[in-house]
């Protein structure tokens, strides 16, 4: 599966949206993939998550948990684990940061494969993937179902993309004027307890 074929997934899905987002780094974007709407789709989530799996094994062999970051990225990682018969778990945010919790545990250094489901900058899988260090997992790749930094972002370890590409976004005091004029949106949960 290709960057096209990822993305017409999310274009049938109807979850290529325009406007004015603010992401979950803060830079605003007019683009937004709306990933929820392409994971609640069983059959649409199995194919994009079975590809995902096929190229973590294609790229570093077999690992033995797959770790993902609430809320996003339950889903995806969940269904990705399935493929690559491997445990499944969630780190979430306890006083804002990631943390094993609800009796998740890892064995002193048995191999994470961590799930991602968008990278933008990677703030938040190197937050996540900090989260699974400090549990004692180790990391040994970094998966996404779309990168948006078209392979710029460094989460500090491999990050295997199953589609790549270059979404522009502006820090909030460069916006330029067609996108400041639209009213904006923050569709994720970063900022949902402040
Ligand atoms: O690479 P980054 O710049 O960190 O951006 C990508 C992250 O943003 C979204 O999560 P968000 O925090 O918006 O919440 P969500 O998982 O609940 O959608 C997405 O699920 C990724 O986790
Ligand atoms: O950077 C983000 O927060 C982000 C971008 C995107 O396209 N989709 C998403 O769920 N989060
Ligand atoms: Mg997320």
């Amino acid at each position: 599966m290709n960057t096209e074929d990822v993305l017409n997934e999310f274009r049938d899905a109807g979850a290529l949206r325009e406007g004015h987002f603010v992401l979950s780094s803060g830079l605003h974007s007019p683009v937004f993939l709306q990933k929820n709407l392409v994971f609640m789709d069983g059959a649409r989530c199995e194919r994009l998550c079975k590809a995902l799996a096929e190229k973590i094994t294609a790229q570093v062999g077999e690992v033995d948990v797959a770790i993902s970051p609430a809320v996003g990225g339950i889903i995806p990682g969940y269904e990705t684990a399935k493929h690559l018969k491997v445990r499944s778990m969630y780190v979430e945010r306890e006083g804002g940061e990631f943390k094993l919790r609800r009796g998740f545990s890892v064995e002193p250094g048995e191999k994470v494969v961590m799930v991602e489901d968008i990278v933008t900058t990677g703030l938040s899988s190197r937050e996540c993937i900090a989260a699974i260090q400090a549990a004692g997992g180790a990391v040994v790749a970094a998966a996404c179902i779309v990168d948006r930094s078209g392979g710029k972002a460094d989460v500090g370890v491999p990050l295997i993309a199953l589609a790549s590409m270059e979404v522009p976004a502006y820090p909030a005091d460069a916006l330029p004027p067609e996108l400041a004029a639209l009213p904006v949106e923050d569709p994720g949960s970063r900022r949902l307890s402040k």
